[in-house]
């Protein structure tokens, strides 16, 4: 018997492929020998004898006909949108106008009754070239056509040509009598199995995709709603649900106003979009964000962020204390600034003016007349208050550290450098102020690298190749003449401009001797508080010679001859008691006793490691006074080796602990006597076998 035949006959190459293939995926082919002819075709390819003719569609069954071998039946095939290609249109939301494009009026309309008849639920219009459509529509659906899509169509979901449907399948089966039928419908709806299936694997992933996200929300430390654009709450964090107490209530779901406390909602209400609030609501003060949840243009809803303000503050509370236990702080406001003088006063002023600007701001005066102070207060009073304060002091720190401190290192930049590398003060000072004291003292090479941090607001680590961008307020200080320093060429006069942008000119004490009295009255107060010990008065000599003296040292000067009277006086303090006048001899101070006065200034020498080199420093100079280099070369015999920076920072600290008197000029320095009895109590406490 011959074997049984089908032939397909179509006007569309397309259609005769995918019905091909068709036969293949559902196992046809295997039953019955199938044959593809075009109708165009049909007068030079002769249909097998006896075989089944399947027609595409009504309209080409009186071009078939006349090729139709005697003893063949003709069929006209149903067809079927593809199932397993339905993904793209289950992504499109419900109820939204869908453009159905096809080649022809019929077979459009035909697939919109199709897919209305199996439920899916947009509005569904038929389309085929030269077709009126609503202007609104964004979205086209086609079998296989898309090339018939009109060009203002935004999305276009092509869900491939259209299959014969199983009734159709069965009839051949019944035709050629073939029992078989059951393999195939059993492949078809292999099809649906997977299509089934997929989109089963797709909800698990969701739903663990939604455990995660809400396994995340819940750790997050705010407060968290979500409403939709019917004000139901959608989700709700764990926090929220402690904050408001809706333990053990089922809020998804329901609306917003039935289940929140009603005061809370009314919060919420009136709460603006994308502002941050500060509401009270049940004796606490909240900060509140509301936001609108916005996707592909439709409003799907809003959020809302809140969290107590009391958590917030402590979070700045603890960042503070990080920036306190590295020193990062400045702790002196405009109030801690004394002087009642009108030249002070006017310092103050432009000092809180210039306070709120980014500008660099440059300060000028003599050793101790506060502009560390000052520059703290600035920055205190600036928006940059809660970011950190660094301050350099380039006086007292060695050239060869300098630059890595500065501006840090990168891993390996130099023998000794620390793994990861080193983080330096710039960096440091992100967002905040940085303190550049004693910046006359800066080497040429230290100027150089300033002026491009000034210039280009950015630094490069040492042995590094990134630039680091960083947002510093500088403030300068010095008490040497800048401009005279420039002419000489030992500071570059562009660092000089750009530094001298805002110059503050801090007067010395001398040229506001009014200022005398009542700055006596506040240090006798503080060091009579801070010693535990009565206020003490001065005699109106002691009063007058304070008036009278110069102060080199200025306002340190003057606080460090109050703090030694609240140690040496009793009620009243007489003109010998002042240390400074020369008149008065000098008498070694006895060593007993002086363990409180003279233990923290040991302490003090000891924790930034000087104190052998102090020791040592006195003790040559105890030995007849010297000028700074002699000094150095002596030292240097000694083994104790220091920079000439290095003992003037030295001297520096020995002079505001009065150990020495320091001379003018070449004159050089001489130990005083409480330096001859600061060695003796160093002495002694070491023969008691103290460290
Ligand atoms: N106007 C002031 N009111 C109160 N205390 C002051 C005042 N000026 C200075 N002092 C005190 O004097 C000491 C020195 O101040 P500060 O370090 O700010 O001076 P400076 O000008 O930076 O000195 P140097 O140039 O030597 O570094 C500090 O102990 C500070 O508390």
């Amino acid at each position: 018997m011959a074997k049984k035949t089908i032939t397909f006959v179509a006007k569309m190459d397309e259609f005769l492929q995918s019905v091909v293939s068709q036969c293949h995926e559902l196992g046809i082919s295997e039953d019955i020998h199938v044959e593809a002819i075009r109708v165009d075709q049909l007068p030079f390819r002769p249909i097998t004898p006896g075989a089944l003719v399947v027609v595409s569609t009504k309209s080409i069954v009186p071009l078939v006909e006349p090729y139709l071998p005697g003893d063949s039946g003709i069929l006209i095939a149903k067809r079927m949108l593809p199932y397993h290609n339905l993904r793209g249109m289950l992504e499109i939301p419900k109820g939204v106008k869908v453009l159905l494009v096809s080649d022809t009026k019929e077979t459009a309309e035909e697939n919109v009754d199709l897919l209305r008849a199996s439920g899916m639920d947009f509005e569904l219009y038929p389309y085929y070239p030269g077709a009126e459509y609503p202007a609104d529509i964004e979205i086209a659906v086609t079998p296989g056509e898309a090339e018939h899509v009109p060009p203002n169509i935004r999305k276009v979901v092509d869900i491939g040509f259209r299959i014969i449907d199983l009734s159709t399948w069965m009839a051949i089966y019944s035709h050629f009598d073939s029992g078989n039928f059951q393999k195939v419908t059993a492949r078809a709806m292999q099809s649906l199995v997977y299509i089934t299936k997929e989109l089963n694997n797709e909800i698990q992933h969701a739903h663990l995709l939604s455990k995660y996200l809400e396994a995340i929300v819940n750790r997050i430390e705010d407060a968290i709603i979500a409403f939709d654009e019917k004000e139901r709450i959608r989700f709700i964090n764990q926090k929220a649900i402690e904050s408001l107490h809706l333990e053990g209530r089922q809020a998804v779901g329901e609306r917003a106003a039935d289940c929140l406390p009603s005061d809370f909602y009314e919060l919420i209400r009136q709460c603006e979009e994308n502002e941050d609030v500060l509401v009270d609501w049940a004796n606490k003060t909240y900060f509140f964000r509301k936001m609108h949840i916005v996707m592909e243009g439709s409003f799907l809803g809003s959020l809302l962020l809140f969290r107590k303000a009391a958590e917030i503050e402590k979070l700045e509370h603890d960042y503070r204390l990080r920036l306190y236990s590295k020193g990062l702080v400045a702790k002196y406001q405009f109030e801690d600034i004394y002087g009642e003088s009108p030249s002070v006063q006017k310092v103050i002023q432009i000092a809180k003016k210039i306070a709120r600007s980014n500008s660099t701001v440059l300060l000028l005066g003599e050793t101790g007349t506060g502009k560390e102070l000052l520059a703290q207060a600035i920055h205190n009073a600036s928006p940059r208050r809660r970011e950190p304060f660094v301050g350099v002091n380039f006086a007292a720190i060695s050239e060869s550290l300098l630059e890595s401190e500065l501006f840090g290192y990168e891993e390996g930049a130099f023998t000794g450098a620390r793994k990861g590398g080193h983080i330096g003060w710039f960096e440091l000072a992100h967002k905040g102020t940085i303190f550049l004291d004693e910046i006359g003292d800066a080497s040429g090479a230290i100027q150089n690298r300033l002026l491009r941090v000034l210039q280009e607001r950015q630094i490069m680590r040492v042995g590094g190749s990134k630039v680091i961008p960083t947002d510093i307020r500088v403030v300068a200080a010095t008490n040497q003449d800048l401009q005279k320093m420039v002419a000489e060429g030992s500071f570059r006069a562009d660092l000089y401009y750009r530094l001298n942008i805002l110059p503050i000119h801090l007067p010395p004490l001398r040229k506001r001797r009014e200022d005398i009295p009542w700055l006596v009255q506040q240090f006798v107060k503080k060091y009579s508080l801070d010693l535990r010990r009565p206020p003490f008065t001065l005699t109106r000599e002691a009063m007058k010679a304070l008036v009278e003296y110069d102060w080199p040292g200025n306002i340190r000067e003057l606080e460090n001859v109050i703090e030694y009277l609240a140690h040496v006086v009793e009620e009243e303090a007489y003109v010998h008691h002042l240390p400074f006048l020369s008149e008065v001899p000098e008498v070694p101070l006895a060593t007993d006793g002086l363990e409180e006065w003279f233990e923290p200034i040991r302490a003090e020498y000891a924790r930034r490691g000087f104190l052998q080199e102090i020791i040592a420093i006195l003790q040559e100079l105890g030995a007849g006074s010297g000028g700074r280099y002699s000094l150095m070369e002596q030292l240097g015999e000694r083994g104790v080796a220091l920079s000439s920076q290095q003992l003037r920072y030295r001297l520096k600290l020995m002079q505001q602990d009065e150990l020495i008197h320091v001379g003018k000029g070449r004159q050089g320095s001489q130990i005083s006597a409480k330096g001859e009895s600061f060695l003796a109590f160093l002495q002694q406490r070491k023969a008691g076998g103290q460290k």
